[in-house]
C-alpha cells in the first residue's frame, strides 16, 4: 500500500475544521481514512489530548474497527494500517493538568472512552500514591461501565491492596474499590469471587443495596450452575425487553472426551443415562454481533478463509479480539476451540469460567485475527428469539460465539433439541441417552435447503451419520420419482402445499386421496428408517380429513400421529397416560400443537373421555421436556391453541 503524502493528510484535516497543530502521527489507511474523518469530527474528545495521534487510538478503542470498515470488505490485518512517523513537534500539557477533574466530565457525559484516556494519562504523569489510587478508583468505575471487567479488576484490587499498604484514600475508598472488585469478578464470570466480594461488601456496610442485591443475584447464578435450576418463566419475560440475559452457565451430566473420527479430535458424551427433555447444557454467548438488516446472502465477504456473508458475524470476531485483548485469560479458551493439534488443556473451553486462572496486568495476547474469524464461522450460532418456542427467523438475527455449544458434534438426527433466549442457548435431551453416548446437535436439518453447503464446509468426506447413510439407501430413481410426485403441479403437492383449497374436498376425494400417499411411501426403501417427506403429507392428509365435507375424524387422528412419529416422535402408550419417550427433531416447537389437535379430535370423535385427556396430559408432559413449563405456563404458551379447538374445558378437567 502507498504511503500517504503527510502533508496532504493534514490539509485534508484542516479543511475538515481539525486543529492539526499538534499532530505528531496518525493512523492511516486509505479506504478508512473517509470514515476516520468523520468519526474524528463528531467527537470533540481530541480537544482534550495532547496528541492527534492519541485521539484517533482512542476513537479506534472507542469505535472499534466496525463503524470504520467498508460494508464487505477485506479482512482486516494488522498491516491494514500505516503509521507515519511523528514530524511535527508535541506541545505536552503542563505536568499538574488535572486529569482527574478531567476524566470525572467525561465520566458524567457517559463519554467512558475518553474519560478512560483521561485518568490513564494522569497515571502516566507519576502522580503522588494518594493521587494514583484516587484516579485508579475512578477509572474501574468507568471500565464496569465499558465492560473492561478484567481492567476493573485490576484496577479496584490495585486500590485495595494500596489501602492495606497505609495510602490514604477517599472517604469510602474501601467499600467502593470492594463492590467495584464484586462486580468486575461477575463480569468475568469468576462467580465464586464475585460472591466472596458482594459478602464483603454487606460486611462493610450492612446496609449496601449494591452489596445485598449483588450477593443475591450471584447466589442464584450459581444454583443456576451448580443444579441446572433456572426460571424460564422469567427469563422469558425478561427477553422481551433484553437483548442480553444474566444468568449462570450449567454444564449437567456430560463431559468432554478425545474423539477418534472427529475434525478437532473431541466430542461430548453422556456421563449417566439421560431421560429425554432433561436439561445438558446452558451456555451464555462470550461474545454476540449484534442482529444486521444489511446483511446480503448475495454478498460475501472473505472471512476466515470462507465465503461469509453475516456482517454479525463479522463483529462478534471483533468483539473477540477485543474481549481477549481486554481479559488474556479466555485467550486459551477461544483458542483452543481452533487448533490442529490440540493443546494438553485440550478441555479447557469445557471448564467452568469460575476456576480459571486470573489474569495479570501485564499479560498480553497474540491477536490472531484470521483464526478468531474462523472460530467464529465454525462455531457461531444465530440469536435467538424472546420465547424457547420461537426460533429467530431474521436473515441475519445477530450471532454468538458460545464456548461448550461449540464443543458439540453434529448428527443431522441429533439425540439433542437445542433452544435459545437472546444471547443463551440451551440443549436439552431429545430421547433418551445412555452412558458413555455421544451427545450431538445439528448444525443444519436434513431439510433446510442451505445444508450442502453447510455440510460440505464441516466434512468434505462427507457427513456419516446415521440420518446420511439411511438416506442413501435410496437410489436416486427413488428420490426421483418421490420428487415428481410430491412436485408443485403433481395433485399431491398440491394439496401438502395449498391448505385452503382443502376444504370442499368430499370424503371419497379424501379417501382417494390414500392411494397418492402410499405412491409416496413405496418410493423409500423398506429399510429406510427417516422418511421425513411424508411429515408433511401426513399432515395434510389429516388437515384434509378434518375440512372435508363431513370429517372423518379417525383419519385424522392416524395421520396427526404418522406426521408426528416421521418427524421422531415416539411415545409408551402406558394405558393410564401417554408417556413421551423421544421429542421430534423435526418442527420441535409445534410438536405440543399438534398433540393438543390430537386430543381435540379425540374429543370430537369419543367426547372427552379418557382418551382425550391422555394426550391433554401428553401435550403438557411435551411442553414440560421442551421448556419446562409447568401446568400454568403450558397452558400459558399454547392460549390460541387452547382456545381455537376449543380446549378450555378439558385441560380445567386435566389440571395437574
Ligand atoms: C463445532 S466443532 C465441534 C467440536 C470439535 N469436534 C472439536 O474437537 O473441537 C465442529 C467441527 O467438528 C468436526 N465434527 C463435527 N461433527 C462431526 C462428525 N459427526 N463427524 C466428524 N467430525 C465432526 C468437524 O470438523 C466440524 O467442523
Amino acid at each position: 500500500m502507498a504511503q500517504p503524502d503527510l502533508a496532504k493528510v493534514l490539509d485534508a484535516m484542516r479543511r475538515a475544521g481539525m486543529d492539526t497543530s499538534q499532530c505528531k502521527g496518525i493512523i492511516y489507511a486509505p479506504e478508512l481514512f473517509d470514515n476516520l474523518l468523520k468519526n474524528v469530527q463528531t467527537s470533540k474528545a481530541m480537544d482534550a489530548f495532547p496528541t492527534l495521534e492519541k485521539a484517533f487510538s482512542t476513537l479506534l478503542t472507542t469505535h472499534g474497527t466496525q463503524g470504520l470498515m467498508p460494508t464487505g470488505g477485506p479482512t482486516l490485518t494488522e498491516d491494514t494500517y500505516h503509521f507515519v512517523p511523528p514530524q511535527v513537534p508535541v506541545d505536552k500539557l503542563p505536568d499538574d493538568f488535572d486529569f482527574k477533574a478531567l476524566g470525572n466530565e467525561f465520566f458524567k457525559l457517559r463519554r467512558d472512552a475518553e474519560a478512560v484516556k483521561a485518568y490513564t494519562e494522569g497515571l502516566a504523569r507519576n502522580p503522588s500514591p494518594e493521587l494514583r489510587l484516587l484516579l485508579r478508583l475512578n477509572r474501574a468505575q468507568v471500565h464496569l461501565r465499558l465492560e473492561n471487567f478484567a481492567s476493573a479488576y485490576h484496577d479496584s484490587s490495585f486500590v485495595l491492596k494500596e489501602l492495606d499498604k497505609g495510602v490514604t484514600g477517599p472517604s469510602q475508598a474501601r467499600l467502593k474499590a470492594t463492590l467495584r472488585l464484586a462486580r468486575a469478578f461477575e463480569g468475568m464470570r469468576h462467580l465464586t469471587l464475585a460472591l466472596e466480594h458482594f459478602a464483603k461488601v454487606v460486611e462493610l456496610d450492612a446496609g449496601s443495596k449494591e452489596g445485598a442485591e449483588g450477593k443475591k443475584r450471584i447466589e442464584r447464578k450459581l444454583r443456576e450452575t451448580n443444579e441446572g435450576e433456572y426460571d424460564w418463566r422469567e427469563l422469558e419475560k425478561q427477553a422481551k425487553t433484553n437483548m442480553r440475559l444474566d444468568v449462570g452457565d450449567f454444564v449437567g451430566p456430560v463431559k468432554l472426551v478425545k474423539m477418534e473420527g472427529r475434525g478437532g479430535g473431541r466430542g461430548l458424551v453422556a456421563t449417566r443415562s439421560i431421560e429425554a427433555g432433561e436439561l445438558l447444557i446452558v451456555d451464555k454467548a462470550i461474545v454476540v454481533g449484534e442482529p444486521n438488516p444489511a446483511s446480503d446472502p448475495s454478498k460475501a465477504f472473505l472471512f476466515g478463509g470462507q465465503a461469509a456473508w453475516q456482517l454479525s458475524m463479522y463483529q462478534s470476531a471483533q468483539r473477540l479480539a477485543s474481549l481477549i485483548k481486554e481479559d488474556p485469560s479466555l485467550e486459551p479458551f477461544v483458542y483452543s476451540l481452533h487448533s490442529k493439534v490440540q493443546p494438553a488443556t485440550y478441555d479447557l473451553a469445557f471448564e467452568s469460567l469460575d476456576h480459571r486462572q486470573l489474569p495479570q496486568e501485564d499479560d498480553s495476547v497474540q491477536l490472531d485475527k484470521i483464526r478468531l474469524e474462523s472460530i467464529c464461522s465454525t462455531n457461531g450460532f444465530q440469536r435467538c428469539g424472546e420465547s424457547l418456542d420461537r426460533a429467530n427467523s431474521a436473515l441475519d438475527a445477530g450471532s454468538g460465539l458460545h464456548l461448550r455449544m461449540s464443543l458439540l458434534n453434529h448428527n443431522c438426527v441429533p439425540n439433542t433439541v437445542i433452544q435459545g433466549l437472546r444471547d443463551v442457548k440451551l440443549i436439552r435431551a431429545r430421547v433418551p441417552i445412555k452412558e458413555g453416548e455421544e451427545v450431538c446437535l445439528r448444525y443444519i436439518g436434513p431439510m433446510h435447503s442451505r445444508r450442502p453447503y453447510i455440510l460440505a464446509g464441516h466434512f468434505p468426506d462427507g457427513c456419516k451419520c446415521a440420518y446420511c447413510l439411511d438416506e442413501a439407501l435410496d437410489s436416486p430413481a427413488q428420490v426421483k420419482q418421490r420428487k415428481a410426485l410430491l412436485g408443485s403441479d403433481t395433485e399431491l403437492g398440491k394439496q401438502v402445499r395449498q391448505f385452503s383449497t382443502l376444504a370442499d374436498r368430499t370424503p371419497d376425494f379424501v379417501l382417494c386421496f390414500l392411494d397418492h400417499i402410499a405412491r409416496v411411501e413405496r418410493t423409500y426403501s423398506a429399510q429406510r428408517v427417516f422418511r421425513l417427506d411424508l411429515i408433511e403429507v401426513y399432515r395434510a392428509m389429516s388437515d384434509m380429513c378434518l375440512y372435508s365435507k363431513v370429517p372423518v375424524m379417525h383419519l385424522a387422528i392416524k395421520y396427526r400421529l404418522a406426521s408426528l412419529e416421521a418427524a421422531g416422535l415416539v411415545v409408551d402408550d402406558e394405558q393410564d397416560r401417554i408417556r413421551i419417550v423421544a421429542i421430534p427433531f423435526e418442527d420441535e416447537d409445534s410438536a405440543v400443537s399438534s398433540l393438543l389437535k390430537v386430543a381435540s379430535y379425540l374429543a370430537r370423535l369419543e367426547g372427552e373421555g379418557k382418551n382425550a385427556r391422555r394426550w391433554t396430559l401428553a401435550a403438557f408432559d411435551m411442553s414440560k421436556a421442551l421448556y419446562s413449563d409447568d401446568w400454568d405456563r403450558f397452558v400459558e404458551r399454547h392460549q390460541a391453541d387452547v382456545q381455537k379447538l376449543g380446549l378450555n374445558g378439558l385441560l380445567e378437567e386435566c389440571r395437574v
